[in-house]
């Protein structure tokens, strides 16, 4: 019987690193299953079993992933049954969180999202308001669904390199009945820089960039970081709406934030202020950026930026 589920959700050829996290969070939970879907390849296998998980559950519904999250909540539903499990991690997305939700209600489980630490008894380090304050709490009831927020452990294989067994969970009918499909997917281009919302390093901008995003992607591929913004620049077409970091875009929880011309309104904060160490560069030194960031430089970022990018590049050779 596993204690820990983690939901994988059509991770393609290799699994993302917030997967990588939340089998190494699993583990320190105790036995360890996956609830997976999509094409389960040689190496994926692989790498799961690195990772310590012992079984891997698959729905009987061909091409789960190419449906909405109703029905991907039955299947962890029934995968959650057969593995016993009394913990199911998945990812802290918009579509984790809802999944998360609905696996909640079928459950009769205590749902916590935005957890950024679990402990091994299956205590939750929560953030809330915003990312104002960290909170702990403990679901009571007998299953636990935690949503986790990535860049908050550091991913570690178990040492073991048995294969996981391979286990078929009947999907239940009427979780596929009256069930929006994703008809067709077409592929963003590949920009060569990490996921948003999984990066240890994100560089922003916001409207003080005035259109010009240049300076903060020569930074960001120095760095290897991804590219945020704020809603201010999304809304102005400078940057894709994907970028968009905050209450209302992606949730990020990088090692380094750098923020250059936002000013640090509360939904910006929301979606960055679990940040390990943040940099703020704004023109103005009344900005209130300036009061979450761990350190803020005081000037214009069309000067700045380039200083930190021809420093770094130096110090790389
Ligand atoms: C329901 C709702 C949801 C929202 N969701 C989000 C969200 O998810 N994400 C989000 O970001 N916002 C969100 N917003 C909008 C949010 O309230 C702010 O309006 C927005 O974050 C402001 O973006 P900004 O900081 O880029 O722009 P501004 O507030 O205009 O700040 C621009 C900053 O750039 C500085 N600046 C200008 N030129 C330079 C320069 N050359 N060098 C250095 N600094 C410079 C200025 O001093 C200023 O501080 C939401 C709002 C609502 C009502």
């Amino acid at each position: 019987m596993a204690n820990a589920l983690v939901f994988i959700d059509n991770p393609g050829a290799a699994l993302k690193k917030s997967s990588l996290e939340l089998l190494t969070i699993a583990r320190s939970l105790g036995e360890t299953a996956v609830a997976f879907t999509g094409e389960l390849t040689d190496d994926v296998a692989a790498t799961l079993g690195a990772y310590g998980a012992t079984t891997v559950y698959r729905p009987s519904v061909e091409e789960l992933d190419n449906y909405l999250v109703g029905p991907k909540a039955a299947y962890l539903a029934a995968a959650v049954a057969a593995s016993g499990a009394t913990v199911v991690l998945l990812d802290n997305s918009p579509e984790g969180k809802e999944i998360a939700g609905r696996l909640g209600i079928k459950l009769n489980a205590g749902v916590i999202t935005d957890v950024v630490g679990v402990e091994a008894d299956g205590t939750a380090h929560k953030s809330v308001l915003a990312g104002s304050y960290n909170t702990t709490a403990k679901a009571t009831t007998p299953v636990t669904v935690l949503s986790v927020k990535a860049n908050n452990v550091e991913p570690a294989p178990a040492g073991a390199d048995a294969a996981p067994a391979t286990v078929t969970v009947e999907v239940p009918a009427e979780g596929l009945a009256n069930s929006a499909r994703i008809a067709a997917r077409t592929e963003k281009p590949v920009s060569g820089r990490p996921d948003l919302s999984e990066a240890r390093i994100v560089v922003a901008g916001g409207r003080g960039v005035d259109g010009d995003f240049g300076p903060l992607e020569e930074l960001a591929d120095a760095l290897g970081a991804a590219v945020g913004a704020s809603r201010a620049a999304t809304d102005a077409g400078w940057i894709g709406h994907d970028a968009q970091v905050g209450q209302t875009g992606v949730t990020v929880s990088p090692q380094l934030y750098i923020s250059a011309g936002i000013s640090g309104a509360i939904q910006q904060k929301a979606g960055m202020q679990t940040s390990k160490v943040i940099v703020a560069i704004n023109k103005d030194a009344e900005s209130p950026v300036f009061e979450i960031a761990d350190y803020g430089i005081v000037g214009d970022l069309f000067k700045v930026l380039p200083q930190a990018t021809e420093e770094i590049k130096k110090r790389k050779g």
